[in-house]
Order: C-alpha cells, then structure tokens, then sequence
C-alpha cells in the first residue's frame, strides 16, 4: 500500500497496477470512471449516523472533477435518497450526472432525473425488524446500541454502546442467526450489523455501472469492508484489461482495506484533496 498525506499533490501509487490505473485516468480521463464510498470516504465518521454529511471539501472537489472524466458514481450502504441528502449531492453545477447507488447497489438515483429506482422490498426485512427488540433483549442491556430503519434493510449501530467492540461481537451470533431465519445476510461494517437481502454487493453494483458506462479507467474509494467486493471488482475489470486504482481512506477500524489499496489517505479530508488533485491535474 502507498500512503498520501499532501492534499496539493497526486499521490503516488504503491503497486505497478495502482500507478497503471492512474496513469490510464491521466492519459484518457473522458473514459475514466471514479467511483467513491459514502461514510467514513466522502462523510466523517461520527457517533450518530443521522448526523453524517459530506465533508466541506469533498462536493466542491467532485463538482471540479466531474465535468472532466466520464462519469463519477457514490456507491454506499445507505439508502440512495439518503445519501444525496446528507451529501448535499442534488442540483450541484458539474454534478449533473452524478449517480448514488444506495443500499450497495439495489437502489439507482440519478442526478439527470432527481428519481430513485428501486426494487421491490424483501418481506424478509419487515419479518427480522419486528423480532430485533427482542434479540437485543436477549443479548443484555446494551446501553446506547441503536437501531438505524433503512427501508429494505436494519442496521444495529455499537459506537454509542457503553463498549462498542464487545456490543458489536456479542450481537454478531444473534444477528446471523436472526437474519439466517428470513433469508437475510448480515453486513459487518464500522461498528454496525446490518440485516439486508441478499444478491447485491457494491462489487455487483460497480462491475454494472463500469460495463454499463464503458469505462476505460476506474477509481474507487473505500473505508470499510462492505468495500471489499468493489476492491474485488477492480481488481476484476484490471485482470480484463481495465486499468483501477484503488484508495482507501485508512482507519484503526478497517486495517484489511488499506492491505489492499495502492493508495492510502487519512480519511475524507485526505480524500477530497486527492480528488481536487485529480481534476487540477486533468
Ligand atoms: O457504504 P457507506 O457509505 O460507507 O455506508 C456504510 C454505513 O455507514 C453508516 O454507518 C457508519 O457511519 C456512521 C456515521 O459516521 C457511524 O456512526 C457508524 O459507526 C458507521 O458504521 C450508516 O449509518 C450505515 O447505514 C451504512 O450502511
């Protein structure tokens, strides 16, 4: 991995296939496609997920760099409206065509249209949601745990918990199990346990978006192991002869990220600043 602290300058990749990517958005960036995490790449981690926004930096550097390569696209965990939201994503200039894939791919918002496509909900979802008081019950009084309602999914938050690592590993069992008995799947994430449906990643979710917008070069931004699958994608679309370069806004939490990534930030800051590097560079 390659570690980047200047916020003025392009970083330079560990990997020969991170510098390759790199220099493939250099060379043609009217075929590049960045694509980029949502908490944790683009928005601050902080104790309460209602409380998330972009960072100050981060818009502004989007809206520069958008105008400049193919397509830029948010891939996140949260719901697709939500994250628009709590980006401030809607009618910003150059982000006209931005795309938030909401919910790791199952739900489509598209800035041209201001609409969010989606799928029909997983009853399972409704089914795991009504016996979740009861599963925490049944685990202890897990002062400041706290249920996140996503729509099609249900997400139990540890970081306010009195002992957040233990909260989170006390209700993993739990969890599976409960998810296991409506056909769900648990996703691990930064302190949080989410209960969603299965068949989509943000791996699935990017390998589409990247066919679908005859991507020639690709960047993806993560943080957390719910990236790991885009990681994967990338590392899928070089092997077919697709130049990527991966980056990951490094944390205490999510070690195994940065193992993988060519480039390492810390945190959205960092990464903002890598983005405006990038569109002053193009
Ligand atoms: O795919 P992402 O955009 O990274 O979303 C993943 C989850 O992020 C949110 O939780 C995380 O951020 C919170 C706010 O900083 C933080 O309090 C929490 O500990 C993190 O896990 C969000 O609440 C989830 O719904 C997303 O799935």
């Amino acid at each position: 991995m390659g570690s980047h602290t200047d916020s003025t300058a392009l970083p330079e990749p560990a990997t020969p296939a991170g510098r390759a990517g790199l220099d493939a958005i250099l060379a043609d960036p009217g075929r590049a496609v960045i694509a980029l995490d949502f908490d944790g790449t683009l928005a601050p981690i902080v104790p309460d997920p209602e409380q998330a926004r972009a960072h100050p930096d981060a818009v502004p550097a989007l809206a520069a760099l958008a105008p400049k390569v193919a397509s830029v696209v948010v891939v996140t965990g949260r719901p697709a409206g939500v994250a628009v939201r709590y980006g401030g994503f809607a009618g910003v200039p150059g982000l006209d065509h931005l795309v938030v894939l909401g919910h790791y791919g199952a739900e489509r918002w598209d800035a041209v249209t201001g609409t969010v496509t989606a799928p029909a909900p997983d009853p399972g979802v409704a089914a795991a949601r009504a016996e979740l008081p009861g599963v925490l019950d049944g685990v202890g009084a897990w002062q400041g745990t706290w249920i996140e309602e996503k729509g099609r999914a249900v997400a139990v938050h540890t970081r306010r918990a009195a002992d957040p690592q233990a909260a989170f590993e006390a209700l993993r069992k739990p969890l599976d199990d409960l998810a296991a008995r409506h056909g769900l799947i648990v996703e691990p994430g930064r302190m949080v346990l989410e209960l969603r449906p299965p068949g989509m990643d943000k791996g699935v979710a990017l390998l589409d978006y990247a066919r679908e917008a005859d991507a020639g070069s690709i960047l993806y931004a993560g943080d957390d192991l719910g990236d790991l699958p885009a990681y994967a994608a990338v590392e899928q679309l070089r092997s077919e002869g697709t130049p990527g370069l991966l980056i990951c806004s490094g944390s205490e939490e999510v070690p195994d990220l940065a193992k993988k990534a060519d480039v390492v930030v810390p945190g959205p800051e960092a990464v903002a600043g890598l983005l405006r590097a990038l569109a002053e560079a193009l």
